[in-house]
């Protein structure tokens, strides 16, 4: 038996001592069980991580279990002890009966939790950055996914630690110059090259996590991760809008701006924020949070919930062509009236314009079906972001940019540029529907796409043991059973279970010395998503890391990016009309040097640098696709 970390518990490096139960989440590279350890009956949680999909190896490992071993702070997940699984990493900590805040929004809270609740879980989450960068520390995975909850109300800070050794090099200050991070909690500093980022990083972090807790998603959430990057340095920082969100104090709508700020330098403190008015009158969590979950069911059968939630989902994106028509025709117009479109004028414009839905496969989806949207590029073959559109929106755009858009579309492998075609091309809808942000309307989005079951884990253990200071690796084990999972009934989940925009939350590594190697890396599931993929595809698939996949038809693609960054940039800058056709667009096109000037926005960063680094940054993570949002 071991300990770790000055904890008073002992808790043995052996599989066989650990019964696993029901999975309770799943992550980017790990699989979390409630578990079982059966020498004290005591139940814990065990985060399997398969480190074939890690960057680090063994020493790096140790090495971050040594950190890990070192913090101790009540608003930060400990890990008793952890050790290797033949290829996991199973990581011993507390069980979070009421699991995390993501999860909770998704199954309950849709649009958010109240002010009182979200003051009370930020300030927890802020004691536990404070204590780690106190401790010289960047957590650099803020983010609702990672603020877990138990039955009191208790709020702990997780996927310290862990994460970070496992996506980098386990070396702090190397792995400043690279980032592990979710795309839309990460901060500009982070994604400029040379610029350095320190624990403001977090800061930042924290500010989008209050922005999900107040809305059910983050912000940008429902875009590609490559748009979310390129808004992230180029908009002006999202936050409290005063009108939309004229529930919540003016103090919270202060903080978060404090947060949100794109100079890292005049972003407060940790400790500074801690201060604010708004977390001197936040409410003790075991008031305002363990009411969250009074009435729902255990977190497992909630898991199990989402998971046949999100199959059911998957299912009704394959019905038959006549149903889904029937669908739309009713979709469309919810969709149409929830993005504020004025449906006349569109049809107005459509009748003047040649109608090319052949050519785009025009049929509307609901923000339901978009998801079905990418899945189908993928199911076609095409590795690329693809969404579709309604005649209106399609014809509004005019015959050039369905040109170059269906250029894009129709050219095999070609996932990059469709990926900026299409964002430019979403960039222009949304400028389009009433001047209103993007930001805005991702608010109205309710997607969700299919989550996959656990993928077991291999039985077979050649090479484990102990990953704690002093302890040699030595236990080799079979790995415990599962055959309790999903035992127990599934209740029916909870009346106000809805669906919930997707997020694009899959972590983004941009350029770190081990990401290379993880292109080479075997082919694993980690999402429903691969259920999504044909043999074609699966095929070139190369990697899936959450919700992102990398496959052979994107390695190449990073040199056509200069291009359609530009046109991207472009087409965002370009003014628009009401009724503007694309003809109007390519007039009002700016010239390049302006445009290249407007490219890197709100950053100082110059733009070839830009280019260059966003052009390393899919270099070195390839092509990140679009996937499911874990459970
Ligand atoms: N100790 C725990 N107790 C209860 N639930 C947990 C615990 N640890 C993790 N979970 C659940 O499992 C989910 C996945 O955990 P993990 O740490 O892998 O996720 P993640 O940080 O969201 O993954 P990634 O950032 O790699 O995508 C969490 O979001 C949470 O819902």
């Amino acid at each position: 038996m071991v300990g770790m970390g000055g904890s008073q518990r002992t808790f043995s490096a052996n599989s066989k001592d650990y019964k696993l139960l029901e999975e309770i989440g799943h992550g980017a590279s790990a699989t979390v069980y409630r578990a079982i350890f059966l020498p004290t009956n005591e139940v814990i949680a065990v985060k399997c991580l398969d480190l074939d999909r890690c960057n680090s190896n063994l020493d790096d490992i140790r090495r971050e279990a040594q950190t890990m071993s070192l913090i101790d702070h009540p608003n930060v997940i400990k890990a008793f002890c952890s050790f290797v699984v033949d290829r996991n990493l199973w990581v011993i900590m507390p069980f979070m009966a009421e699991g995390s805040c993501l999860h909770l929004m998704k199954i309950a809270y849709p649009d958010g939790f109240e002010e009182a609740a979200i003051g009370s879980i930020l300030k927890e989450t802020l004691k536990a950055l404070e204590y780690l960068h106190r401790q010289g520390h960047i957590h650099r995975d803020v983010k609702a996914g990672n603020i877990l909850l138990d039955t009191n109300g208790v709020v702990k800070l997780a996927d310290f630690g862990v994460s970070a050794c496992m996506f980098d090099t386990g070396d702090r200050q190397r792995a400043r110059n690279t980032f592990v991070g979710t795309p839309c909690w990460m901060a500009p500093e982070v994604l400029q090259p040379g610029s350095g980022y320190n624990s403001k990083a977090d800061i930042w972090s924290f500010g989008i996590t209050a922005l999900e807790l107040a809305h059910g998603h983050a912000p940008f959430s429902k875009y590609p991760p490559m748009k979310v990057l390129l808004m992230t340095i180029q908009n002006a920082p999202p936050g409290l809008d005063y009108d939309r969100d004229k529930k919540f104090s003016k103090s919270f709508k202060e903080m978060v701006a404090m947060c949100l700020v794109k100079d890292q330098t005049k972003r407060p403190t940790a400790e500074k924020l801690m201060k604010h008015s708004f977390f001197k009158h936040a409410k003790p969590p075991e008031l305002s949070v363990k009411k969250l979950f009074a009435d729902l069911p255990p977190l497992w059968n909630r898991v199990k919930a989402l998971q046949l939630k999100d199959a059911a989902q998957l299912a009704l994106k394959r019905m038959p062509s006549g149903d889904q028509e029937a669908l739309s025709q009713s979709e469309y117009q919810r969709g149409v009236s929830a993005w504020h479109f004025d449906i006349e004028d569109l049809k107005a414009q459509a009748s003047m314009v040649r109608d090319d839905d052949d050519m785009f496969e025009t049929k509307y989806e609901d923000e339901s079906l978009k998801s079905d949207g990418w899945d189908k590029a993928l199911a076609n073959g095409q590795p690329r972001l693809v969404k579709h559109y309604s005649t209106s929106e399609i014809s509004q755009l005019g015959s050039t940019t369905e040109a170059l858009r269906a250029e894009s579309l129709n050219q095999k492998g070609k996932s990059l540029e469709s990926d900026i075609v299409e964002a430019a091309y979403q960039d222009k809808l949304w400028s389009n529907r009433n001047g209103s942000s993007p930001e805005s309307k991702a608010s109205t989005s309710e997607n969700d796409t299919a989550q996959s079951k656990a993928k077991s884990i291999k039985s077979r253990q050649n090479h484990s043991g102990p990953l704690m200071p002093g302890n040699a690796f030595s236990h080799s084990s079979e790995r415990g059973r599962t055959s309790e999972r999903f035992e127990s009934e599934i209740q029916p989940a909870n009346e106000k279970v809805t669906r919930k925009a997707p997020s694009f939350s899959g972590p983004l590594m941009l350029p770190n010395r081990a990401s290379a190697n993880s292109l080479s890396a075997p082919s694993k599931s980690s999402g429903g998503f691969r259920d999504s993929l044909d043999d074609k595809t699966k095929a070139n698939l190369v990697q899936i890391k959450g919700r992102f996949s990398v496959t052979s038809e994107n390695l190449d693609l990073a040199k056509h990016l200069s291009c359609f960054v530009f046109l991207c940039t472009n087409f965002q800058t370009s003014p628009l009309r009401k009724s503007a056709s694309v003809g109007d667009w390519i007039l009002e096109a700016k010239p390049m040097v302006q445009a290249q000037k407007e490219i890197s926005g709100g950053s100082n960063l110059p733009v070839p640098q830009l280019m260059t680094h966003l052009q390393n940054l899919f270099q070195q993570n390839s092509m990140q696709q679009i996937c499911c949002h874990p459970v």
